[in-house]
């Protein structure tokens, strides 16, 4: 484990499981076969017949999944492909149905029919929305709650009042610390429902970043974003990645999952049906038949099917990124050289 100038502690940040390179995360994948279900070289988790169904209905049905660790892997699928589902059973948020032998590992540990707390303690975390009753606290209590589990894990220690005190004051040095980075700080003391649609996805990152996660699950990050946040949170999900983290996403938004995947994950009626980098995969018969079958008006994300002013618009949108991530990259770069002088 190490520390990153901002506070965050991430396995193999900066070190040998960094992928902060482009050119390291090709190399990796490159071998990876463009099949459902394909090897990856390093897992961080592996999913074996994993089914739920509900009446009739089978949500998920997933033989065989591995996501490759370090990586941004995005799973997508038209609505009602079982992504929210799935996402639910491999962290303990739901049950797999009776019936077969689902099994699923997380870093090499067994996670069949595991708490969503112990799920998270093992370094797995997803964000959440934030629910009607976590828009009534103020953002600061959102990310003291992200850290719970933490306190009073070991009773010895919670009845020593110094101990626990110093655990107290250090859970909100975190917080403070993780505010700042996502540009929330001034915020803390706000009521987290006062906060733009885009705000609330940052701190629902900001929140789930409070355990030390080794993985991190997000559930639609984009959704309801604007333009310039949508920016600012696709840059904070790849220097996650960069730092050492994997990231699985959800996402509908297909010029987002080509923007910032590594990997990309099909699925439909709740089978895994594709699986590749995003060329591959948004080429793929059975990726477009999947969602021209759900939903015609689909925008696959492939920009040499769209009319030439609204290309011109994407293409503009990717430059200002591009020179907004240049900027920052400038700007952070010179931020670290401050704090290590
Ligand atoms: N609690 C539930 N009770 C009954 N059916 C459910 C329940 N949860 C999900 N389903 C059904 O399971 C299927 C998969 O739903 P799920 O929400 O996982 O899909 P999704 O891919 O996340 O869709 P979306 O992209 O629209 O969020 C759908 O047919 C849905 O109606």
């Amino acid at each position: 484990m190490s520390e990153n100038p901002t506070g965050v502690t991430t396995p193999g940040a900066g070190g040998a499981g960094s992928m902060a390179d482009p050119a390291a995360r090709r190399t990796l994948m490159a071998d990876v076969e463009a099949q459902p279900g394909a090897g990856k070289p390093d897992p961080i988790l592996v999913v074996d017949q994993m089914t739920r169904t509900f009446g009739g209905i089978t949500a998920v049905q997933v033989e065989h999944l591995e996501v490759q660790r370090g990586i941004i892997t995005a799973l997508i699928g038209p609505n009602g492909a079982g992504k929210t589902t799935f996402f639910n059973l491999i962290t303990g948020f739901d049950k797999p149905s009776s019936g077969r032998d689902a099994s699923w590992s997380f870093d090499g540990r067994k996670l069949d029919r595991t708490s969503a707390s112990r799920v998270a303690k093992a370094g797995m975390v997803r964000t959440f929305q934030l629910t009607k009753a976590l828009s009534r606290m103020t953002v600061m209590d959102n990310m003291m709650l992200g850290a719970s589990g933490q306190r009073g894990e070991n009773l010895a220690a919670s009845m020593i009042r110094p101990l626990w005190r110093s655990q107290e004051n250090q859970v909100e040095e975190k917080a403070v610390e993780l505010l700042g980075r996502f540009k929330l700080h001034e915020k803390r003391n706000d009521f987290a429902g006062s906060l733009s649609g885009g705000q609330r996805k940052l701190l629902e990152m900001a929140r789930a970043l409070m355990t030390d996660p080794t993985m991190i699950m997000l559930d639609e990050p984009m959704a309801g974003v604007n333009p310039a946040l949508t920016q600012s949170l696709l840059g904070h999900v790849q220097s996650l990645r960069d730092e050492g983290m994997t990231v699985l996403f959800v996402e509908h938004d297909m010029h987002v999952v080509r923007h910032i995947s590594d990997w990309v994950v099909v699925m439909a009626e709740g089978k895994v049906v594709a699986e590749g980098d995003s060329s591959t995969v948004m080429s793929n018969p059975a990726v477009i038949d999947a969602y021209l079958g759900a939903h015609h008006d689909t925008d696959l994300g492939d920009d040499s099917l769209l009319e030439a002013d609204v290309a011109e618009k994407y293409a503009a949108e990717a430059e200002e990124i591009e020179a907004e991530e240049a900027h920052h990259e400038g700007h952070d770069g010179a931020h670290r050289g401050e704090e290590k002088s």
